[in-house]
């Protein structure tokens, strides 16, 4: 059985973590916190999951690389400052390993890694984030990172930076710029989270899009983390390194 630790146990998707945890064959749900809790109640665990904030999760995964638990990360706010700081600390503590994954759900990482093949062909490629009003980051964390592997893909490819003839902008119109790729963030009532990756060359376009219809959608993708962290070496980021892709 593995001992596992839930940090966010009363938040929207550390409630379907607790579940689906528990109701793992292979798996005991040993400590279920939340904020004013001791972090001390997860002394008892080998791996914990974290989807809590990020202004806390950088303390959090301090506390769990120093007390030789593997942390399972759905939070996001990581750029390659914080995943170099994190790195530092699994270097000084070996035999702790960390994942650190955007997006849990199995469709969203298809939908990145399809994004990453598809960049090469085309000039221009713009992403669109869609999620519900209480989203503390943006981008969001999937968005960022697609947006990081797109021009990884454009940079191999030696394509030139995208068509844009504008020269008059309120500020915001255009996005943030993430590594040369432009990110457009909406957030609306009513929505979880969903994402296009638009793609255009000459004459034709293709849209890519992913929607998220519930939370429980991210557990099959965190209790996978879960059972493959304690193998992984250092740190792992993006649950697509566990899909054989
Ligand atoms: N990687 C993924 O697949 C994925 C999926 C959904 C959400 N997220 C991310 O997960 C995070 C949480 O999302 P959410 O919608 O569940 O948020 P939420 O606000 O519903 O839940 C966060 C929970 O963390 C708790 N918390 C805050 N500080 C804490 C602390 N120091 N210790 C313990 N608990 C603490 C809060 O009280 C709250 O209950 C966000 O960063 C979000 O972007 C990632
Ligand atoms: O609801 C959120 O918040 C989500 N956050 C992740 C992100 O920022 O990409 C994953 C999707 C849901």
């Amino acid at each position: 059985m593995i001992r596992v630790g839930v940090l966010g146990a009363k938040g929207r998707v550390g409630v379907e973590v607790c579940k689906a945890v528990h109701a793992a064959d292979d798996m005991e749900l040993v400590a279920a916190i939340d904020a004013g809790d001791p972090i001390d109640a997860l002394s008892a665990a080998e791996v914990v999951v974290d989807f809590t904030h990020p202004d806390v999760v950088m303390d959090n995964l301090k506390w769990c690389v120093e007390h030789g638990v593997h942390p399972v990360v759905g939070t996001t706010g990581f750029d390659g400052s914080r995943l170099d700081t994190v790195r530092g600390w699994l270097a000084d503590n070996p035999g702790v390993n960390a994942l650190i994954a955007p997006n849990f759900g199995i469709a969203a990482v298809l939908m990145m890694h399809f994004a990453q093949q598809a960049a090469r062909f085309f000039e221009s490629v713009e992403i669109i984030e869609l999620h519900h009003p209480n989203k503390a980051d943006a981008p969001s964390g999937t968005a960022r990172r697609t947006a990081e592997l797109v021009a990884e893909s454009r940079r191999k490819a030696g394509l030139a930076p995208m068509p844009d003839a504008t020269t008059s902008e309120l500020p915001g119109a255009r996005g943030a710029d993430v590594d040369g790729v432009r990110v457009h963030g909406i957030r609306l009532a009513g929505l979880i989270a969903h994402q296009e990756v638009l793609l255009g060359g000459d004459g034709e376009t293709l849209t890519l899009r992913h929607d998220t219809m519930n939370r429980s959608s991210f557990t099959p993708g965190v209790l996978l983390g879960v059972r493959r962290v304690r193998d992984l070496p250092g740190l792992t980021v993006g649950l697509e390194h566990l899909l054989d892709l």
